[in-house]
């Protein structure tokens, strides 16, 4: 799987910015409309600051750009846990993202209800075609999740492209989630990793062990082609 490997975490940004560009172009070019499933978590924060930046402002059709959320914490949308609020914060309201793009879990559902509710938003959205996001973003924790894809849990051994409510039992919290077949779908999956605390994850996922039991993030194989990888030096250090 391609890994693009940079010196600094503001370099990986920038590429990772720059490819989002390329994405949003062929896809509007293509298809009339970008779809991005955005993740979570503490590292792609920056990203979406820098593409909500000057420098990123003009270069993305955000008119045809419709966000939805790769995974979700269940927690109300101001929480600061919340998922969407990090996006809105830091990319959607700084972009003026019209309500109508953005496609938020209704946390205020039961999970299982949520995650139902959301199976059926993403698949309005593509309508008579099958579930096929442009591009989805993942980060990759230090115990190789990814979305809400955690080792030995039962959102593992879903064989249906849709979303699924969680129990995480390391974090005594539900999540919600797309699967990894519905992951596996889009046309374009992109890891955003950095820090060596990262380093270990990225080698068992990309050349441990075949596990997917303790490696969530190996069920992360596209159909379109192999999910490209945006590291920085410390976490592909243990990388051969
Ligand atoms: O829980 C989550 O963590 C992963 C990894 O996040 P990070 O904070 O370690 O960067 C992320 O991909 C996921 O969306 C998030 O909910």
């Amino acid at each position: 799987m391609p890994q693009h490997v940079f010196d600094s975490v503001e370099e990986v940004l920038h590429q990772l910015a720059d490819f989002f560009v390329a994405q949003a172009h062929e896809a509007v070019a293509a298809r009339g409309r970008f779809s991005v499933a955005l993740s979570g978590g503490s590292s792609p924060k920056k990203l979406y600051e820098l593409l909500a930046s000057p420098a990123y402002r003009e270069r993305v059709p955000w008119a045809q750009v419709f966000f939805f959320f790769g995974d979700e914490r269940n927690v109300p949308a101001t929480d600061p846990q919340s998922n969407y609020l990090m996006a809105k914060t830091a990319l959607l309201a700084p972009l003026g993202i019209p309500t109508a793009q953005v496609f938020p879990v209704n946390t205020e559902l039961p999970p299982a209800e949520a995650a139902q509710a959301y199976t059926k938003t993403v698949n309005d959205f593509f309508g008579s075609e099958p579930a096929r996001f442009d591009l989805v973003l993942l980060g990759l924790g230090d115990n190789s999740h990814t979305a809400s894809l955690f080792p030995h849990t039962s959102v593992l051994h879903v064989s249906t492209a849709s979303t699924e409510a969680v129990f995480v039992e390391e974090l005594n919290a539900d999540r919600i989630t797309l699967t990894a077949p519905l992951i596996n779908q889009a046309r374009a999956v992109a890891f955003l990793v950095f820090g060596a605390d990262k380093a270990a994850a990225v080698r068992r996922v990309i050349q441990g062990e075949r596990n997917s039991e303790e490696y969530p993030a190996q069920l992360i194989a596209p159909a379109a082609g192999e999910a490209d990888w945006f590291l920085d030096k410390p976490a592909a250090s243990e990388l051969v």
